[in-house]
């Protein structure tokens, strides 16, 4: 089965970025996908992932201030709804099923691997503009979105993760994402974006991000 299209900006960075396979086929994906990750690996990467998706949250929040233009705001702030409506409170359900109350889940303390990551994204957005911001997100949003397309229909004990990534309204953002930056990178460097080095330094963003998010799969198996 060959990838979902995001968007031609994803597609250059992802191609180029040498982790991506590591992200996107690491250990955690694929003893999800075969149903024999063990279940404290699943709810330790689960509270992580919670405190994650709280700071990503307000990345994309801080993409709405920094956008420029009324579509690039309504784009930020679908995806902060989209996070903060549906894929935190997953989260919290699939743990109160555990459980782990919202309590305990908001009082996780964040691993070295969670810390790294989110805080890179957000000094991305502080020190940086629009763009670097949607470079320093794009491997997490479409990541999982590639991740979900290849696992669907894989079932198992993971398989309400699974479909979650792998459903139309999750596939439907990462698609929107892709066309936001790509329209994004057009209205800010012009027609011809993607031959000039700022698309490449945004490129190096995206890879280390991606170099991130192999860490935090890491973390999910080695952290229990
Ligand atoms: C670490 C991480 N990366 C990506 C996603 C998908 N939004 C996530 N939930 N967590």
């Amino acid at each position: 089965m060959s990838a979902p299209d995001y968007g031609r900006a994803f597609t250059l960075w992802r191609d180029a970025a040498p982790l991506w396979q590591a992200y996107t086929r690491h250990e955690f994906v694929e003893a999800l996908r075969r149903g024999d990750l063990p279940r404290a690996n699943f709810l330790h990467y689960l509270r992580q992932d919670y405190v994650f998706l709280t700071h990503f949250a307000r990345a994309w929040a801080l993409a709405a201030a920094k956008s420029d233009t009324l579509a690039e705001m309504q784009a930020a702030s679908a995806t902060v709804q989209a996070l903060v409506h549906h894929e935190m409170p997953l989260h919290v359900q699939i743990c109160a099923a555990e459980g782990i109350d919202a309590q305990a889940l908001e009082a996780t303390t964040e691993a070295p691997a969670n810390l790294a990551y989110t805080r890179y994204v957000l000094e991305a957005g502080y020190s940086g503009d629009f763009l670097d911001l949607m470079a320093a997100l794009a491997p997490c949003v479409m990541g999982y979105g590639e991740i979900g397309a290849r696992l669907k229909g894989a079932g198992g004990p993971y398989s309400d993760w699974i479909e979650t990534y792998a459903g139309a309204e999750y596939q439907a953002l990462c698609h929107d994402v892709g066309s936001l930056i790509d329209g994004a990178l057009a209205h800010r460097l012009g027609p011809d974006w993607a031959s000039l080095p700022r698309f490449g330094q945004l490129g190096q963003r995206f890879a280390t991000a991606t170099r991130l998010e192999v860490g935090f799969w890491q973390m999910g198996l080695e952290g229990v």
